[in-house]
C-alpha cells in the first residue's frame, strides 16, 4: 500500500462522555473503532477531533499562551527550576541539555511528570522526585493542571476506542478490556512543554531528534506553526534511513482545534506489534519561535504490560505470523531506562 500523503482525522466523540447503549450510539463507536484501526495500521500518527465536550477551544489556546509566556521569561529565572540530578528528571531544560540519540535536542523544555512518593532506599531515584512549578506566569500552573486532568479523558478515551479496535467488547466489559481498565487504573504521566527557536544551520543535531514515544498515547497540542513535527511511514519500497528502516519522512503539520496523536511503544506491545510505535521527529526552521505541549498518557508505574489475547487473535485472523519478538514490560522500569539517556546534566 503507498505511503499516505496525509495523515487521518478521526472524531473521538463517540467514546466521549456517558456512553449510551442506543444502537447508533454503538454503531458510531465501532465507526471510529474501525477508523483507528486502518490508522493504527497504516499511519501510527492520526489526528483526533470531537473533543469539544472535554477540551475547549479558550483551553487549547490558553495551554499554549501560559507555555509561551514561560519561556518568555529570564533564562536565570527558568534556572532555577534547571533539572539536577536527583530532580527526578522535573523541571526546565535549557536548549542543549536533552538529548536523542546522543545528539543534543535545539528546544528548551520544561517538564512534569506525575507525582511519585520519594523512593525509601534512594532518595536520588530517576523520577521520584516534585515537580518544579514556575511562579510566573503566574496561570501556568493551575492552567496546566487543568489540562493534565483533561489529557487523562482523552487517553481513557483512546484506550476503550484502540481496544475495540482490537476486536475487544468494551461494551460487554469482556476480559481483555478488563485488562486494560487495570493497566490505566492509576496511569503514569509525563507532560513536556517545548519551545523551539529556529534551528541553527550549524547546529549539531536537530530541534527534537528522531524517537519513539515510550508509553500508551501521545496528545500532542503544537501552535500553528508549519513543516516542524515530521512522522516516519514505514514503506518497504521506500529509501532506507540511518536506523536501518525503509520509508519516508512526512510532514505532521497541526490542523486547528485537533491534537496530533501517536502511538507509543506500550500500545506496539499490547496490540501484539499490530499498531507500531512511530518515529518522529522535530526540523523547525521557520523563524517563530514554536511551542507545543506533548502530553503522555501511559501504564500505571507498576503494570506489566503483555499482548493481549484479543490482538494475537486478531493478527492469526489477519494471516500474520505470531509476535514472538514481543516480550512482556513492567512499565516503570522501561521508562526509567529510557529517560536516563535522555539527558545530559552539566552540574555532574
Ligand atoms: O514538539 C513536537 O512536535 C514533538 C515532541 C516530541 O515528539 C516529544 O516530546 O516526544
Ligand atoms: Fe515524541
Amino acid at each position: 500500500m503507498p505511503v499516505p500523503l496525509s495523515l487521518p482525522v478521526i472524531d473521538i466523540s463517540p467514546f466521549l462522555g456517558p456512553l449510551s447503549s442506543s444502537p447508533d450510539s454503538l454503531q458510531a463507536r465501532k465507526d471510529t473503532a474501525a477508523r483507528l484501526h486502518d490508522a493504527c495500521t497504516n499511519t501510527g500518527f492520526f489526528f483526533i477531533t470531537g473533543f469539544e465536550s472535554v477540551v475547549s477551544a479558550d483551553e487549547m489556546r490558553e495551554s499554549l499562551d501560559v507555555a509561551r509566556q514561560f519561556f518568555g521569561r529570564p533564562d536565570g529565572e527558568k534556572d532555577k527550576l534547571r533539572i539536577k540530578k536527583g530532580d527526578g528528571a522535573r523541571g526546565w531544560q535549557k536548549i542543549g541539555q536533552n538529548v536523542t540519540q546522543y545528539k543534543a535536542d535545539w528546544h528548551e523544555g520544561w517538564d512534569a511528570y506525575k507525582p511519585l512518593p520519594p523512593d525509601e532506599e534512594d532518595a536520588n531515584k530517576l523520577l521520584h522526585g516534585p515537580n518544579q512549578w514556575p511562579d510566573e506566569p503566574s496561570t501556568f500552573r493551575p492552567v496546566l493542571e487543568r489540562w493534565i486532568e483533561k489529557m487523562h479523558i482523552l487517553g481513557f478515551a483512546l484506550m476503550a476506542a484502540t481496544a475495540m479496535a482490537l476486536g475487544i467488547d468494551v461494551d460487554s466489559d469482556a476480559e481483555d478490556w478488563q485488562t486494560i481498565k487495570q493497566w490505566v487504573a492509576d496511569p503514569f504521566w509525563v507532560m513536556r512543554t517545548i519551545g523551539y527557536p529556529p534551528l541553527p544551520e550549524d547546529a549539531e543535531g536537530i530541534s527534537c531528534g528522531a524517537h519513539k514515544d515510550y508509553g500508551n498515547w501521545t496528545l500532542l497540542h503544537a501552535d500553528a506553526t508549519q513543516g516542524a513535527l515530521q512522522a516516519f511511514l514505514l514503506d518497504p519500497s521506500g529509501p532506507s534511513t540511518e536506523n536501518g528502516e525503509r520509508g519516508h519522512w512526512i510532514n505532521a503539520d497541526p490542523l486547528p482545534n485537533s491534537f496530533v496523536v501517536n502511538i507509543g511503544e506500550m500500545v506496539e506491545v499490547y496490540s501484539a506489534g499490530l499498531y507500531k510505535a512511530t518515529l518522529h521527529r522535530v526540523v523547525h526552521k521557520s523563524p517563530s519561535y514554536r511551542v507545543s505541549i506533548p502530553f503522555f498518557y501511559e501504564p500505571s508505574f507498576n503494570a506489566r504490560i503483555e499482548p493481549l489475547p484479543s490482538a494475537l487473535k486478531l493478527r492469526e485472523k489477519l494471516g500474520l505470523p505470531p509476535s514472538s519478538a514481543i516480550k512482556p514490560v513492567i512499565y516503570g522500569d522501561f521508562l526509567r531506562s529510557k529517560v536516563s539517556n535522555n539527558f545530559s546534566h552539566d552540574d555532574e
